[in-house]
């Protein structure tokens, strides 16, 4: 199953740079993680947000949420995720 998730990062303003380094060590080392599993196949920057875009091969909705939970983030972004099928005039095979 392919879903593409929308995360906005909403860090609460009275958390420290200490803090804040901490929390986006944390995520980087489990995001990368999930990448290197081969589950999270691609993660975008949306230009000129703290706003991510990714797509995610997973084999149920649940793993998804034990994917995306796990993020130290998690309970700082907004997350919206739309499930993916292949669409029937794509040219390109799906490149996951
Ligand atoms: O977009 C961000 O900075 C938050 C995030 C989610 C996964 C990741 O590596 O960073």
């Amino acid at each position: 199953m392919v879903f593409l998730v929308e995360m906005d990062v909403n860090i609460p303003e009275s958390w420290s740079e200490e803090k804040i380094a901490d929390y986006v060590t944390r995520e980087k080392e489990c995001s990368q993680g999930w990448q290197k599993s081969g589950k999270w196949v691609y993660l975008w920057r949306v230009a000129g947000q703290y706003s991510n875009v990714s797509v995610l091969e997973v084999e149920s909705p649940d793993e998804l949420h034990k994917i995306i939970s796990s993020l130290p983030l998690f309970p700082y972004m907004t997350i919206n995720v739309k499930s993916l099928c292949k669409h029937p005039n794509a040219l390109r095979e799906a490149m996951i």
